[in-house]
């Protein structure tokens, strides 16, 4: 790739995208995608190279993995609809939401076969990747340390049956050309896990030290030399970007009943055939969950899991509301917000 110039497709260009944008608007705008964010400015990459916008009044917030149009002045016009976001709580609020990045095709949950191997963890993750409306894959790394690999493979598998569940030494090449089908040019990745399982043990071989020098996209300085920065975005050998932003290692669960739901769709499914439609799964009579741990068919740990993964999130969202609704500062933002908004409109 001309990592000045790549391509949109190359960037990660898809129809979804396309069919939001008007002839007027791709004759007299540039695309671009954000590769990085910084309080007083954004950057993009885009055919015509890298760009550095300005910041965008709040209701138009972008995050790195945004697609944007922008013009010769070098003004966000639009930011297009995302296909997939993941968010986390702000650093030390209950209430607020940070957004991470935007348009991930697959998430990589990382997680090594040893002590730190918990199913809990991984469903917790699939929760926070489907909330996201993105496809998650498992790594279960640390395979050469492991006795009862395919044991606890299979555990993950029966998680979900259509789940890709690997089982790698990240510290093998070998291994690791598994993975390499979901490095394909256009193809947008990012790594969940929590520390010292292997992301960036994963990261570095996929990257390759021969790529690292030519694989990030590269500036020109003002003496006309390239310089390789680090880039939130990077570009894979074999095409693929890679998104490593640092926040996306510590997502938390924040409203995501949708995601919870989709992970734990049979449990949804025993609960409909319950006798009772407000049961509590507990000492009901007719009450299929119960009836399904009974008979093999679903396991407590999961059943136990899932109420664990459902109280929390409506906790996150519950504050959120509340905290909402009761606090006169954020009634003051949006009234800002939509000032800011209208003089954006008007030009200002
Ligand atoms: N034997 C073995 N060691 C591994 C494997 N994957 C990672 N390691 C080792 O585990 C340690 C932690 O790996 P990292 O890649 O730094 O883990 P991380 O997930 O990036 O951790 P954070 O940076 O804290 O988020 C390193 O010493 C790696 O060499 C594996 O599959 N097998
Ligand atoms: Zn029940």
């Amino acid at each position: 790739m001309n990592n000045l110039a790549p391509t949109l497709q190359q960037l990660g260009w898809k129809p979804f995208f396309q069919q939001q944008v008007s002839l007027e608007e791709l004759s007299n705008l540039t695309i671009g995608r954000v590769v990085e964010q910084h309080r007083d400015c954004i950057v993009v990459v885009s055919p015509k190279g890298q760009s550095s916008l300005r910041p965008m009044p709040f209701d138009k917030i972008v995050c790195v993995g945004d697609w944007v149009l922008f013009d010769d002045t070098l003004r966000i016009c639009k930011r297009l609809e995302r296909q997939s976001l993941f968010e986390r709580k702000a650093p030390g609020s209950k209430v607020l939401t940070q957004i991470i990045a935007a348009n991930i095709d697959t998430v990589m949950i990382v997680c090594s076969l040893n002590h730190d191997f918990s199913l809990n963890r991984i469903e917790r993750y699939l929760a926070t990747a489907r909330e996201a409306m993105v496809e998650p894959v498992v790594i279960l790394t640390k395979a050469d340390l492991c006795e009862d690999t395919d044991i606890k493979r299979q555990q993950v598998q029966e998680l979900d049956p259509m789940l890709m569940v690997y089982t790698i030494n990240a510290l093998d090449n070998h291994d690791i050309k598994l993975l390499e089908s979901y490095c394909n040019s256009g193809s947008t990745l990012a790594f969940l896990g929590s520390s010292g399982v292997g992301k960036s043990t994963l990261v570095n071989a996929l990257v390759g030290y021969e790529s690292q020098q030519t694989g990030e996209i590269r500036e020109e300085d003002s003496k006309g030399r390239h310089t390789t920065t680090h880039r939130a975005l990077k570009v894979l050998p074999q095409g693929g970007i890679l998104m490593d932003t640092p926040g996306m290692r510590e997502l938390q669960l924040s409203s995501c009943e949708q995601g919870v739901n989709e992970t734990f769709s049979e449990i949804a499914e025993f609960a409909d055939k319950c006798r009772f439609s407000d049961c509590a799964h507990t000492s009901e009579p007719g009450c299929a969950i119960q009836q399904a741990i009974k008979g093999g068919l679903l396991s407590e740990r999961r059943l136990h899991s899932y109420q664990k993964l459902m109280r929390e999130q409506a906790l996150n969202g519950a504050s959120l509301a509340e905290k909402r609704s009761k606090d006169k500062a954020f009634g003051k933002l949006i009234n800002s917000t939509q000032n800011a908004s209208r003089q954006y409109k008007k030009g200002y």
